[in-house]
């Protein structure tokens, strides 16, 4: 097939491993890069879906099988396990939106999100965490979320827990994770370990730069190949512009062929079904809409955009951390994240995988200084502290808007609320490590230096000065800005995903969050996903019945 060739594998990191996209192409499957195609080609299915991440790689699976021509579109280069070598460079450059650099409008905050076949899944740490049952109830209140209490969902996670996998991670945690368990324990602090969706994992620790052994079980090696075996198409390298609507429905995509460098290529393609699945993501999903012109009568589109907004924490030990090998993330701990629902910010804590290129930046500092602690690396270890979005006044989240070329912008403010969640986080965080027997520690601050007893942090981080760009801030749990819910005046989507405005355009994707979900969301995304496309097929096929 000529994709095949084009695409001139890599060498693989693990000789003898397949690659099942590779495989699945020169097999037969129906997939074009878009420029291949002519300027102007009509592309028709029974249903389109944007973006194949973790809501569209789901709902491409559940569709097919059921025996609807599904067209997948996806902005993102099609990566797979020979092009996946460990490396940083190549990977924020192909698989992250804007390269791995896409911030808030003010920069003070970093937002790390997939662009590629399988979505942010590709490149994700792996940890599988149902929604929370306060979170679940919180959307049925608030929102009027039908559906969506822990019983009706339990038979929804399950069924994608056995398919990808998702199990308690039971090999020994690597030391950056152990280091939390360790403090915690000495604190009377919980912590409990992580379950994962993978299948034969080799314990490498680059989940971040896509795996190069199959292991994780993203959407590109479970539900996507199932979609191309069900005769579904795909077309990379494809974003989707514009919605056109015609009365009440979309009547099309308008499509823009993307070059290898991620650049317009000048050809333009058209895509036509008679049922639209939007799934490209909180952030990129409000802004096709917003550039379609969607009917929105409250103007809510992009609104209640969430993060988890993450504050960082680094400890020096004696001993070796080498946080950049092993599972990612294995231990947990819920201590501090609902002591109260809807008041002070409560946050989960985890610990990031320190790579050279992200350490280097979540470090803050520059020049000599910046050096000297990396220099540190293999002894350094860093906690998170993912801050609970979007259960108190003062927690709208952001909001999504264009820039004058169409793309979008994401004003996100962190105030005063948030700020005591930070400051809270890194006390907790610095007393953990102390706990665990780090030598000094220092969040992550531009006046905070290194802090060598608990004492002397608890001083320290108490004075730090809330400064908008003075403290990392980052998230890779990006979340919210279609809000579902049968109340429309906070709403953009019903309890089935379908926009409250549209007959024929529905949305399965993080942005469909009323909330933050206060966990990792992919499982929530997996059942959610499930849910709701299978309600779809039901949907659709009762109308074939009446017809
Ligand atoms: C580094 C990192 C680590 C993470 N670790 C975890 C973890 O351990 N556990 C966890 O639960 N979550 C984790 N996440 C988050 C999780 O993977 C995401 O929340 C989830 O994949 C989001 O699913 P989605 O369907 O909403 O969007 P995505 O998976 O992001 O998929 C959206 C897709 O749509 C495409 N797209 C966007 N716009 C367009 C357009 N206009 N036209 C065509 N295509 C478009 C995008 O390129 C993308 O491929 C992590 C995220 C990152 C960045």
């Amino acid at each position: 097939m000529q994709n095949t060739e084009q695409r001139q594998p890599h060498v693989p990191v693990v000789a003898g491993i397949s690659d099942p996209i590779l495989e699945g192409i020169s097999n037969g499957w129906n997939v074009h890069e878009s420029t291949d195609l002519a300027d102007g080609t009509l592309l028709e299915a029974d249903v389109i879906i944007i973006g194949t991440g973790a809501g569209g790689g789901t709902s491409a699976e559940i569709l097919s099988k059921a025996g609807f021509r599904v067209l997948m579109l996806e902005e993102g280069p099609l990566k797979s396990t020979n092009d996946f070598r460990m490396d940083e460079r190549e990977a924020y450059r192909d698989l992250y939106q804007e390269s791995a650099g896409r911030m808030s409008k003010d920069g003070a905050m970093s937002i790390l999100q997939g662009r590629c076949v399988g979505g942010t899944t590709v490149i994700n740490w792996t940890s599988s965490f149902r929604t929370p049952e306060p979170t679940l109830n919180y959307w049925a209140d608030e929102f009027k979320v039908a559906g969506f209490s822990k019983d009706d969902m339990a038979p929804w996670f399950e069924r994608m827990e056995e398919r990808l996998n998702v199990a308690p991670w039971q090999v020994q945690p690597n030391e950056n994770n152990s280091v939390l368990a360790r403090g915690a324990t000495k604190l009377g602090i919980d912590w409990h370990q992580i379950p994962r969706n993978v299948a034969g994992c080799w314990n490498l620790g680059f989940c971040g730069t896509g795996c190069p052994t199959n292991a994780k079980q993203s959407m590109l090696v479970t539900t996507i190949p199932e979609a191309l075996n069900n005769q579904s198409q795909l077309v990379y390298s494809a974003r989707a512009e514009r919605l056109i609507f015609e009365g009440s429905k979309v009547a099309g995509v308008e499509i823009t062929a993307l070059d290898k460098d991620y650049q317009p290529s000048g050809k333009m393609l058209l895509a036509r079904a008679p049922h639209v699945v939007m799934a490209c993501g909180a952030i990129n999903g409000p802004a096709l809409l917003l550039r379609s012109g969607a009917p929105d009568p409250q103007k809510r589109i992009g609104k209640r955009t969430f993060f988890h907004p993450t504050t960082f924490c680094f400890a020096e030990f004696d001993q070796l951390i080498d946080p950049y090998y092993g599972a990612p993330q294995s231990i947990y701990s819920d201590h501090f994240q609902w002591l109260e629902v809807s008041g002070k910010a409560g946050y989960k804590l985890e610990v990031p995988p320190l790579h050279p290129g992200l350490t280097s930046v979540l470090l803050m500092g520059h020049g000599h200084k910046n050096f000297a602690d990396m220099e540190k690396l293999p002894n350094l270890h860093a906690m998170i502290a993912l801050l609970r979005d979007g259960f108190h006044p003062q927690s709208e989240g952001g909001s999504i808007e264009l820039a004058g070329d169409g793309t979008p912008i994401v004003d996100y403010e962190i105030n005063d609320y948030l700020w005591d969640g930070v400051r809270r986080s890194w006390l907790t965080m610095a007393e953990i490590q102390f706990a665990a027997g780090a030598k000094a520690v220092r969040p992550s601050h531009v006046d905070a230096p290194w802090y060598h007893s608990w004492e002397e942090a608890q001083k320290g981080i108490n004075a730090l000065e809330f400064r908008s760009n003075a403290f990392t801030a980052g998230s890779a749990h990006c979340m919210g800005g279609l809000a579902m819910g049968e109340d429309k005046n906070k709403c953009m989507v019903d309890s089935d995903g379908k926009y409250h405005y549209l007959d024929n355009l529905y949305v399965f994707d993080g942005s469909a969050f009323p909330t933050s979900i206060g966990a990792n969301p992919q499982l929530s995304i997996y059942g959610m996903a499930c849910k709701q496309a299978n309600a779809l097929v039901e949907k659709l096929r009762s109308a074939q019945g009446k017809a």
